[in-house]
């Protein structure tokens, strides 16, 4: 089988996506989601101009060999943009080599060890009161774990509260808005939030909060520590990882579960953290942390540390990546849990997917492949708009802070 052309797909239902479509010289076709929130262009570039001119030709099952040889091709290794790129490239030969062999990447992993994925979703209010109904819609809608996040008293835009109830596009300009922040105002407010809400949903549904990289260490350990009479299943980026000795401090402090590990893109990023059990769940995920290839190295490396995964599954993630990253979670031994962040339906109707819902758990369907497809007379309706994501300052004196 030979690699007879690929191409970008870069499109804007709702939000920017970047999809790579590959297709061979036998008539199967498989596509990989290499989107990078308020970067995508950088990505689209790497592809077209830099990957695809080596891509034609070669055999789309040596899936190993091409990871490699983009990898350590480039000279230039890691990051983001690169592994992005590298990510669509792996997810589109996964697509095909599941294609060719007539079934569910799943199944080609190894099997599902699992009945089903159980997912989270995204809760969020302007204030305690409305995240509260928020949380218990969640729970009427059958979700078994539910995030919380909510606007903070004095701050005015803060992480994690949306503009929609099911739809959140944390990108939201032309060039990045700004945000405003005070440290002190969260930390009194979150233990109050979660007192709220576990008191409305009761013991048994789970809870996750993500701090989004803006506390120091010990401002980690100490929200840990408040928020353990409330159980979280995990408390998320609490503190920027690429120190990760730091979290040794936050251990110190705190039995709140930790999970990291979306900006991740590779395992270098998290080795220590894992070996040193200074997490409880790794957040890398199939789009930005080099495919499917790539992330089963990570999961196996963290089960031998009981690292759970917990893939990353915001909307900025495209259905592409939601259909790869379930049938990678049906399969993995060390499954944690998977975050589901509802797309918008003019996102949905552009990439036709088999994965479902139910009660709280998602399956990827029996398609061969990903079970994801494209729409591109669709996509095309839907040109690239640029957006950013946000940057965020310190309330009290502007100075530039983690957003
Ligand atoms: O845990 C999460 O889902 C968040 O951290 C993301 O929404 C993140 O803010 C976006 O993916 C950034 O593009
Ligand atoms: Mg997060």
């Amino acid at each position: 089988m030979k690699i007879t052309s690929a191409k970008v797909i870069v499109c804007a239902p709702s939000r920017n996506f970047v999809t790579l479509k590959i297709e061979t010289d036998e008539g199967l076709t498989g596509i990989g989601d290499a989107t990078l929130n308020g970067r995508e262009l950088a990505v689209a570039s790497y592809l077209t101009d830099h990957v695809i001119p080596c891509l034609i030709g070669r055999d789309p099952q040596q899936i190993e060999d091409i990871w490699q040889y983009l990898y350590k091709g480039a000279y230039w290794r890691r990051g983001p943009v690169t592994m992005s790129a590298i990510a669509g490239v792996d997810t589109a030969l996964w697509d095909i080599k599941a294609k060719a062999a007539n079934m569910p990447l799943y199944q080609l992993l190894g099997g599902k060890s699992r009945t089903g994925v159980m997912v989270y979703g995204h809760a969020n209010g302007k204030d305690i009161g409305h995240t509260v109904e928020e949380v218990l819609r969640y729970k009427e809608m059958g979700y078994k774990a539910i995030r919380a996040q909510s606007g903070v008293p004095g701050l005015e835009k803060v992480y994690g509260v949306g503009r929609g109830t099911m739809f959140y596009e944390p990108a939201d300009a032309d060039l990045p808005s700004e945000h405003d922040w005070s440290t002190e105002k969260y930390l009194r407010h979150t233990p109050e939030l979660f007192d709220k809400v576990r008191a409305a949903v009761g013991p048994d549904i789970h809870l996750l909060h993500d701090a989004h990289h803006r506390l120091t260490p010990i401002e980690a350990g100490r929200l840990g520590k408040d928020l353990e009479p409330y159980r979280l299943f995990w408390l998320e980026d609490t503190t920027p990882a690429e120190n990760q000795e730091s979290f040794r401090l936050i251990r110190q402090h705190t039995t709140t579960p930790l999970a990291v590990g979306e900006i991740f893109n590779t395992i270098w990023d998290c080795k220590d953290l894992i070996q040193n059990q200074l997490i409880d769940y790794i957040r890398a995920t199939v789009v930005h942390a080099g495919g499917i290839t790539h992330l089963r190295r990570i999961a196996d490396f963290a089960a031998l540390y009981q690292v759970r995964t917990g893939c990353h599954g915001a909307t900025d993630l495209s259905p592409v990546c939601m259909g790869a990253a379930l049938n990678f979670d049906l399969w993995v031994p060390n499954f944690g849990i998977q975050e589901y962040m509802r797309h918008t339906e003019e996102t949905d109707a552009v990439f036709p997917h088999a994965y479902t819902f139910k009660d709280g758990y998602m399956h990827p369907g029996e398609t061969p492949g990903h079970g994801v497809t494209i729409d591109e007379t669709l996509a095309a309706k839907y040109p690239y708009q640029r957006a950013y994501l946000p940057v965020n300052r310190l309330q009290h004196d502007g100075t530039l802070c983690s957003w």
